[in-house]
């Protein structure tokens, strides 16, 4: 822990020399965005065929968590400049100038670091190599590489979130099959109506720093168009545990019901050519639905395999 910046990395106002308190580092992790990483690792684990230990599946979901903060970490440190230049981001840790550059980077390194080990010593080589690449995909390839290049930066830069339930599925069954790639591709689709909603109401932000957003690059009528074209093509990919079996008619009517409510909501994000004059309302209500969207789709997959398992639904299509 450090006597907190004398010196500010980025340029913010003169702070204090307070110790950096434990929150601030906590802050770091982006626990909000970590709940639902930490939901559909748990929910990757529990829809799993097999089993494993609890304690083993604690830990397994803990080196998860770990390894999402250490990265979310990393990409702060890296980006603190850019986010002092942003209205969203300028009162964090960093850019706040309550914590030294230096003291970040070494937590996102040890956080990520201890948990590659805890996933390997713990679980398995198969489930530390998953998460080692996860935790590359957001701090390496996303965030220094994609995000300041390319309006695609969330588009290909969208499989860093889709890891986790693919790492939990793994941790117990020791392999990658189709339901765990089929896991990954689902947040993967949902990734850019997820984003970009949002983007379009603080495009000015990412303008203002030079973030090539796609509402930046592109403009607001191809991102709205965009984000109407994933959310049809995240349907069929939402649907398809059912179809190939991995899952009941539980979970496939759940799928089938949320994406035409994800599509139904981003129809008037996608036509839309204005927004002004009500302050972005139906952007903020799709935005807040992409949330809820995965919380229930995969919290339906375990209550689905759940009751598979004792005999109370079918198993796919026709079961
Ligand atoms: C490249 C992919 C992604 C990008 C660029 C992205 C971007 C964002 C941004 C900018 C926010 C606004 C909140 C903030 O200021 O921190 C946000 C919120 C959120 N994101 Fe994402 N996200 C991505 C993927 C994911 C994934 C994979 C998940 C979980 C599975 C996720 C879960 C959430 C949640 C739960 C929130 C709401 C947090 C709150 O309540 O403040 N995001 N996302
Ligand atoms: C296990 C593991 C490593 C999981 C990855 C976790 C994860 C949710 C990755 C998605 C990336 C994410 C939240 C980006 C936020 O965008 P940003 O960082 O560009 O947002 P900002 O503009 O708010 O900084």
């Amino acid at each position: 822990m450090n006597t907190s910046a004398q010196i500010t990395t980025t340029g913010s106002a003169a702070v204090s020399a307070m110790p950096t308190d434990w929150r601030d580092f906590f802050a770091l992790t982006k626990p909000r965005v970590m709940t639902l990483v930490v939901f559909t690792a748990l929910c990757g684990l529990l829809a799993a065929p097999g089993s494993i230990h609890p304690v083993l599946g604690f830990t397994a979901i803990l080196a998860i968590a770990m390894g999402a903060g250490g990265s979310a970490v990393l990409n702060q440190w890296w980006e603190a400049d850019l986010d002092a230049g942003m209205k969203r981001t300028a009162a964090r840790p960093l850019p706040a100038g309550r914590m030294e550059r230096g003291d970040a980077r070494d937590f996102g390194l040890f956080l990520s670091g201890a948990s590659l080990v805890l996933m390997g010593v713990a679980i398995g080589w198969l489930a530390a190599a998953l998460l080692l690449a996860a935790i590359v995909y957001y701090a390496v390839i996303y965030t220094m590489w994609l995000k300041p290049r390319t309006p695609q930066n969330i588009v290909i830069g969208g499989g860093s979130g889709a890891f986790p339930p693919l790492i939990g599925w793994v941790a117990v069954t020791g392999e990658i099959t189709a339901m765990p790639i089929l896991l990954f591709a689902i947040i993967f689709m949902w990734t850019p109506p997820h984003f970009w909603a949002l983007a379009l109401f603080v495009k000015t932000d990412y303008a203002n720093v030079g973030i090539p957003m796609m509402p930046n690059v592109r403009g607001e009528a191809s991102t709205r168009r965009q984000i109407l074209a994933y959310t049809v093509l995240l349907a069929p990919v939402a649907v398809a545990p059912w179809l190939i079996g991995g899952a009941g008619w539980l979970y496939g009517s759940v799928a089938l019901v949320l994406s035409m409510l994800f599509f139904a909501l981003a129809l008037p994000v996608g036509l839309r050519t204005r927004s002004e004059e009500d302050a972005m309302r139906p952007e903020k209500t799709l935005f807040k639905f992409s949330i809820a969207y995965l919380f229930i789709l995969f919290a339906a997959l375990v209550v689905d395999r759940v009751l598979a398992a004792h005999g109370i639904v079918g198993a796919g299509v026709f079961g």
